[in-house]
């Protein structure tokens, strides 16, 4: 059979937990919800590993990365916003690397995902701060060549690890 590439889901709207199973039988492999969606992210981050996904939590430019201190026990992952969700094509958030650096300095074996205006221009910062993780989707989809673009992301995280 031939191998599946993986498949992971963000779910940032409210009542994420609704979601698991469905996103489970659906064969996802990584369910990240948002901190600021959940009053019980740890039962939550249990709820989809019993489900067999990876688990992340995701953080929004405004909530401070304590928020999700206590959880990275039960995730896989840490997603740093670097723009408010809902659209591609905003500016990145330099202000944000101080929550991906403070996550590194703490876990050094966590991934650590940045979403939001991550690009040619600004890949360096994220990985410098300790991301090893991306999403980039403007920069990706607007390029005249976007196989040169990922393999050029790939390869500044890639130098920083
Ligand atoms: O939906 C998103 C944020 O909610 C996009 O994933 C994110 O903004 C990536 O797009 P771009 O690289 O264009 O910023």
């Amino acid at each position: 059979m031939e191998s599946q590439p993986p498949s992971k889901t963000d779910v940032a709207q409210r009542c994420p937990v609704e979601w698991v199973e469905a996103m489970a039988e659906a064969g996802a492999d990584q369910y990240t919800f948002h901190i600021e969606a959940t009053d019980e992210p740890k039962a939550l981050a249990r709820k989809i590993r019993e489900a067999g996904m990876k688990a992340g939590v995701g953080v929004k430019p405004d909530t401070p990365i304590e928020a999700v201190l206590p959880v990275v026990e039960e995730v896989d992952m840490v997603l740093v916003m670097t723009v408010e969700p809902g659209f591609g094509g905003q500016a990145f958030r330099a202000d944000m690397m101080p929550k991906v650096e403070l996550l590194r300095r703490r876990f050094p074996e966590l991934d650590i995902e940045v979403d939001g205006g991550v690009g040619l221009a600004t890949i360096d910062a994220c990985a410098k701060a300790g991301a090893n993780m991306i999403v980039s989707g403007s920069a990706v989809v607007q390029a005249d060549d976007p196989r040169a673009v990922i393999s050029q992301l790939r390869q500044s995280v890639v130098k920083a690890l």
